[in-house]
């Protein structure tokens, strides 16, 4: 059995093979500048197909013959977790960006093009917009704005199912509070194997990241608006790709913020500690919206590789659970295993219908 998977991020793809038991992981990275030339992140079809043609080439997989290929599910209409047929509603949802831009909307489109070619299926699996979320946490406190549930689904799930494994437990036995922080940091409240509450960092939720801004005073950025500095569609941007850390510092890639600090760049310091903080208050909300029964707190992400930030954060955090750590993201994993199940038939894959789903109960 050989199953390829690909996982888009803003600026890489990585790619996994899986064949006979063992999975080869590697990526491409692209840099910002080359990556920046598209106006959309559709129009970077081509360019990532030839990319990850090239990495199969280079690592001798020109011959192979797959039997599935699975992408990362995009922001399409919100859905129930699981594993999902690409089928062409969820293409066509894909590249109308029906719930928003992000390099995951790639995910579905590019494994179908190779899935063509070889004649076999193509899945995405827990996409982006899984909806768990319970009445309570969709309230924002204004009417006719409602708290919407886009997370880090694929890999949020992932490490929490292997916690719970780790932990002797199944998934839907256990509470845990996942954070993931990547470029964007989501934070979830995963009660018994179900995501009752997240923030949508792309939206302005939850803590400022690397590139995000999370929750702003809402005077303040229409004060932006009414000044002129900024029209409502540029600070859509800045919000989803040009705040945090980016936005205090210049650069929204923490190794160069930690090595500014490191050279006595007290903003850089300061600025850090503060995401740190966001990030801390975040998990004691959920601890909170959990009762307080929390039975393990685990950070993921590129930058939970930082292990002062990690220090300094599980210090802060560790009354209220037990700190697990699994830094990375281990989506082309979770992506393979999935695909395997469905080869296998311990699982179906489910159908895409574009019908809005919300977990109300
Ligand atoms: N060893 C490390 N030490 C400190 N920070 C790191 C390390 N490795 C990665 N990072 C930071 O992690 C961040 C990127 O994380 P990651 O690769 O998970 O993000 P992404 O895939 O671009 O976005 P996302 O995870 O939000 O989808 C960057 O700010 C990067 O500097
Ligand atoms: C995957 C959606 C959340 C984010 O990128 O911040």
């Amino acid at each position: 059995m050989i199953i390829l998977a690909i996982d888009p991020g803003s600026t890489s793809t990585k790619v996994g093979v899986y064949q006979d038991g063992r999975t080869q992981k590697g990526g491409i990275e692209h840099p910002r500048p080359e990556i920046g030339r598209f106006a959309s992140v559709m129009e970077q079809f081509d360019y990532r197909m030839q990319a990850v043609r090239q990495y199969l080439q280079r690592e001798g997989y020109t011959a192979c013959r797959f039997d599935a290929v699975v992408g990362r599910g995009g922001l399409v209409r919100p859905v129930p977790g699981g594993i999902y047929r690409v089928n062409d509603l969820l293409v066509r949802d894909l590249r109308d960006a029906v719930s928003g831009e992000h390099a995951a909307n790639l995910g579905g489109v590019l494994a179908l093009g190779f899935a063509e070619r070889h004649g076999v299926p193509a899945f995405v699996v827990d996409p982006p917009v899984i909806d768990e979320m319970w009445p309570l946490a969709r309230f924002s406190g204004l009417e006719g704005v409602e708290r919407k549930s886009m997370f880090h689904a694929l890999n949020q799930k992932a490490v929490a199912r292997d916690v719970a494994q780790k932990m002797g437990r199944g998934y839907d036995e256990v509470n845990l509070i996942v954070v993931h922080m990547g470029s964007g940091i989501t934070a979830g409240a995963h009660r018994k194997g179900r995501v009752v509450d997240v923030n949508n960092g792309l939206n302005g939720d939850g803590p400022f990241s690397p590139e995000r801004s999370g929750g702003l005073p809402v005077i303040g950025v229409l004060e932006l608006i009414e000044q002129g500095s900024h029209t409502p569609e540029e600070l859509k941007v800045i919000v989803a790709r040009k705040g945090g850390l980016f936005s205090y510092l210049g650069s929204p890639d923490l190794r160069e913020v930690e090595q500014m600090a490191a050279q006595g760049d007290v903003r850089a310091r300061v600025a850090v500690e503060a995401m740190i903080y966001q990030v801390a208050k975040e998990i004691g909300a959920l601890a909170a919206a959990l009762d307080g029964e929390v039975d393990g707190i685990i950070l993921t992400g590129g930058v939970a590789f930082s292990a002062s930030l990690v220090e300094q954060l599980t210090r802060k955090v560790r009354f209220i659970a037990p700190v697990h750590l699994r830094p990375g993201e281990h989506e082309i994993e979770a992506l393979l295993a999935a695909a395997l199940r469905v080869l296998n038939g311990e699982e179906q894959a489910k159908e895409y219908t574009g019908e809005r789903h919300e977990d109300r109960g």
